[in-house]
């Protein structure tokens, strides 16, 4: 996978860290600097992959740099922004070898979008590919909340990417070097599941012929993922809180109890709070794991995530199946995956996307390449135009993710005494990125101790 770098020049500072956040959140590596000229220094001791840059600039500016690129770096992408009055510059520019310029005011996935069309993201295996702002925003509470030993309760519709998201909280965590050990509550039977994530002493039960350590005691040190924790059975529930209250365990038929360091994350693809409301989930359990809630939208209410999980998904297959090269979407083929409504979230894209590269033929993945089951079709392409639209309602799921934010930003302030340098580190974030959040928070109106 490639290690793209990319510089970005933009010499209004608020913007240019705003710029530089989306970016970074969606690991691209990237520098930033103020001026042309400044950019002019670091292309001269740097090897870049791409530059985005603002056209109206003092001194050089972004058509000098243009101009600059297209002497010294031809092959580099540059990608220009600029305001809206001045849409006829950039075309020129495009003329001058721009590949593309984006009009301000632009989202944050209208910037990846264009990013990704030149540059794959440094992808760490497993990282959730992200462009929604609502997953973007998902993501970095995800990064915070990893750097706290916190139990997790991770929701979302089936095939979302609850996994990805508890694998992505443990590889950010103290732990990494330590086991995530995962375990499906629905795929293992009942009578079974208790001596698979207590263990077992040999003659604990008939076919019990050696003793056998259970996932707790595996995860020692590390993260235990509990997937679909919404099917285990009342009786085992209970079982599971006391385990997680007393943080011992003891094997099945065994005597000794053992001392367990073991964080725990959990997913559900069902209304938890419902089931504990109706008596079908143990209350206490239920708090006892939803310490810091997540959720994921389903695909269709991030649309923004659809085709750079769709690049993501092909290039990761095209990698397994040795093609010599990894082919792209057409536009036609494009258009179809934004107009479905993908029920089966990014499970179903996967499959889809798996299928697409064993039917095409050429370096392009056409709109013929894509089977979709014509059941599930929500929408044609001809009635839905090639929109980035985000569902109203979504709205709410975002404030609520930027509540949740501020709230730790402030706890974290108090805790740290107010140094800004100590709250960055603890919630593994830059200065840079803390001192941005804050600007925002005041701009909210919400107040920040000095
Ligand atoms: N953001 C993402 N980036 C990259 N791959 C993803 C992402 N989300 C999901 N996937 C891929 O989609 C598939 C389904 O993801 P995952 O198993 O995490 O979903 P899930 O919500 O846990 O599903 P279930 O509810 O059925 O257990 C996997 O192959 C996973 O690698």
């Amino acid at each position: 996978m490639s290690e793209g770098k990319l510089l970005l020049v933009e010499d209004d500072a608020s913007l240019r860290e705003a710029l530089l956040d989306t970016l970074m959140l969606a690991h691209y590596d990237c520098v930033d600097v103020a001026s042309a000229e400044e950019a002019i220094l670091s292309l001269k001791a740097n090897r870049y992959d791409m530059v985005i840059s603002d056209v109206q600039m003092e001194g050089v500016g972004g058509i000098g740099l243009l101009n600059y690129m297209q002497q010294h770096h031809p092959k580099i992408p540059v990608l220009l922004m600029t305001a809206y009055a001045t849409i006829d510059n950039a075309v020129n520019a495009m003329k001058l070898g721009a590949v593309d310029y984006l009009a301000k005011p632009f989202s944050s996935e209208v910037l990846l979008n264009q990013v990704s069309r030149y540059l794959p993201a440094k992808v760490v295996e497993g990282t959730p590919i992200v462009a929604d702002e609502k997953s973007i925003a998902l993501l970095a509470l995800a990064q915070r909340v990893a750097a706290s030993d916190a139990s997790v309760m991770i929701m979302g519709p089936s095939g979302s990417g609850k996994e990805v998201l508890a694998r992505y909280i443990h590889q950010n965590s103290q732990r990494v070097d330590q086991p995530f050990v995962a375990i499906n509550c629905a795929a293992i039977p009942e009578n079974m599941l208790e001596a698979t994530l207590f263990g077992y002493e040999k003659g604990a039960f008939t076919g019990a012929y050696q003793a056998c350590p259970g996932k707790f005691e595996q995860a020692q040190g590390g993260t235990l993922l509990l997937d679909e924790i919404s099917e285990m059975e009342v009786g085992l529930q209970a079982k599971l809180l006391r385990v997680l209250q007393e943080r011992e365990v003891e094997r099945l038929g065994g005597r000794k109890t053992i001392k367990l360091n073991v964080r725990v994350l959990a997913t559900s693809n069902r209304d938890l709070k419902a089931m504990a409301s109706s008596g079908e989930f143990r209350e206490d359990l239920y708090y006892r794991i939803n310490v810091f809630p997540l959720t994921w939208p389903s695909l269709n209410q991030r649309p923004a995530d659809i085709l750079p999980l769709a690049r993501h998904l092909l290039q990761r297959h095209a990698l397994i199946a040795n093609r010599s090269e990894i082919p792209e979407f057409s536009e036609c083929a494009t258009r179809r995956l934004l107009t479905h409504r993908w029920p089966g979230n990014v499970r179903e894209l996967d499959n889809v996307v798996q299928r697409a590269l064993i039917l095409s033929v050429s370096a392009e993945v056409t709109a013929a390449d894509i089977i979709i089951d014509s059941q599930e079709l929500g929408f044609t392409a001809e009635v839905i135009p090639m929109v980035e639209s985000k569902p109203a309602e979504l709205d709410g799921l975002g404030d609520e993710l930027k509540a949740q934010e501020h709230v730790i930003i402030l706890e974290t302030l108090t805790q740290c005494d107010g140094s800004r340098k100590l709250v960055a580190e603890k919630l593994g974030i830059s200065a840079r990125t803390l001192r941005y959040k804050m600007a925002k928070m005041r701009e909210l109106g919400i107040q920040i101790p000095a």
